[in-house]
C-alpha cells in the first residue's frame, strides 16, 4: 500500500492506494487546527510500502512526522517546490517559498491539461496559473470561506454554507447575521476567483482550463461561472506525478482524475470583462 499525506493547515488528508490495482482502499481527515499530533489516526503502517508526503504546516511537525514515518516506513517521499519540474517553470522568484500543495496543484493540472488555473480552496484560497508551454505565472492568496468567517467574529464560524444552495439564493441580501455573513464571503470567494481568472487570461491572451480542490471546492463550485472541473485528490495528482510509484503512475495517469472542460473562448472572457466595465 502507499499512504499519500496532505497536510494543509487546517485538515490533514491521507488516503492508502494500492500498489498493485491503482484503487483507493481508505481515506480520511484529522483536524489539525492548531496543533497536528503525528501520527494520529493514521492508518496501520505495517501494510504501508510507501509514503509520500505534501506539507504546508510547520517545519518541525513535518520533521517530525517524517521521523515517526521513518521508523516503520522504507519508502518516505516529501514533496518540495522546486524551480522546476515536470515540463512546469515556478514562477515564484524564491521558488522554494511557494506552497507545496500550490506547487503539486499546478503540477497535477499542467499534467491533465496542459496550461491550467488551479484553484485550491482550503483554509486559503489559492489560484495558481500555468501557461501551455509550462510556465507558472504564479498566483493569488485569499482567506479562504471558514477564515473570513472567523475574522469577523460574529458567532457564525460554525454555521457553514450550505452546500446545496444554489448560488442564486447566495445573491440575496441576507436578513439575518448568519446569511449575511455567508452570502458575503461567498461572494467575496466566488467574484474573486471569476474576476482573476478572466484578468488573467485576458493579459496573457489565453483561455485555460480551471480546476478546483480544497474542503470547499464543491460549494465554490456553483459559483464558478467558467467551465470547471472539480478535483478532490489534485494535490495527490500531483505527489503521484512527483514520485510514481505503480505502472499506471509511470505511464502518467493520477487517480481520480477529472474530465476537465474545454474552456471558454478568449473573445467570451473578454466581452464579459468588457462588460463587467462598463457597469
Ligand atoms: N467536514 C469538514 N471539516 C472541516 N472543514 C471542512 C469540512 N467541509 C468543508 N470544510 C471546509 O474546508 C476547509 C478545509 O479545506 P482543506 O482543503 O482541507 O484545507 P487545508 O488544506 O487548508 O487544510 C475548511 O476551512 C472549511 O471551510
Ligand atoms: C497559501 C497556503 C497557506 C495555502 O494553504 P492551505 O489553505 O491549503 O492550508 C500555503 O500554500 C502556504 O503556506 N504557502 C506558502 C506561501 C506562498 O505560497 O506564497
Ligand atoms: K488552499
Amino acid at each position: 500500500m502507499i499512504l499519500d499525506l496532505d497536510i494543509g493547515n487546517t485538515l490533514s488528508k491521507w488516503r492508502l492506494k494500492d500498489a498493485d490495482s491503482s484503487e483507493i482502499r481508505s481515506r480520511g481527515a484529522v483536524w489539525t487546527r492548531e496543533e497536528w499530533r503525528p501520527g494520529a489516526d493514521i492508518p496501520d503502517l505495517d501494510v504501508v510500502e510507501a509514503v509520500r508526503i505534501s506539507s504546508v504546516a510547520r517545519a518541525a511537525v513535518l520533521e517530525e512526522t517524517v521521523a515517526l514515518l521513518r521508523r516503520q516506513v522504507r519508502q518516505v517521499y516529501v514533496a518540495r517546490s522546486t524551480p522546476e519540474a515536470l515540463g512546469v517553470v515556478n514562477g515564484y522568484e524564491e521558488p522554494g517559498r511557494l506552497g507545496v500543495d500550490r506547487w503539486m496543484g499546478a503540477l497535477a493540472g499542467y499534467q491533465l491539461a496542459g496550461g491550467c488555473c488551479a484553484v485550491d480552496c482550503g483554509s486559503a484560497i489559492t489560484i495558481d496559473f500555468v501557461l501551455p508551454g509550462g510556465v507558472h505565472l504564479g498566483g493569488f492568496i485569499v482567506p479562504g470561506l471558514r477564515l473570513m468567517k472567523e475574522s469577523l467574529k460574529l458567532g457564525t464560524r460554525n454555521v457553514a454554507i450550505d452546500p446545496e444552495s444554489e448560488s442564486d439564493a447566495l445573491l440575496e441580501p441576507g436578513r439575518r447575521t448568519v446569511d449575511a455573513v455567508n452570502h458575503g464571503i461567498y461572494m467575496a470567494a466566488v467574484s474573486a476567483i471569476n474576476r482573476i481568472y478572466s484578468e488573467v487570461c485576458d493579459q496573457q491572451g489565453v483561455a485555460l482550463p480551471v480546476m478546483l480542490t480544497g474542503g470547499d471546492a464543491r460549494v465554490v463550485s456553483r459559483g464558478v461561472q467558467v467551465p470547471h472541473a472539480v478535483w478532490p485528490d489534485m494535490v495527490y495528482g500531483g505527489l503521484e506525478a512527483s514520485f510514481p510509484l505503480t505502472f499506471a503512475e509511470r505511464a502518467g495517469k493520477m487517480s481520480g482524475a477529472p474530465r476537465v472542460p474545454e474552456p471558454v473562448s478568449l473573445e467570451k472572457i473578454r466581452a464579459g470583462l468588457a462588460f463587467s466595465m462598463l457597469l
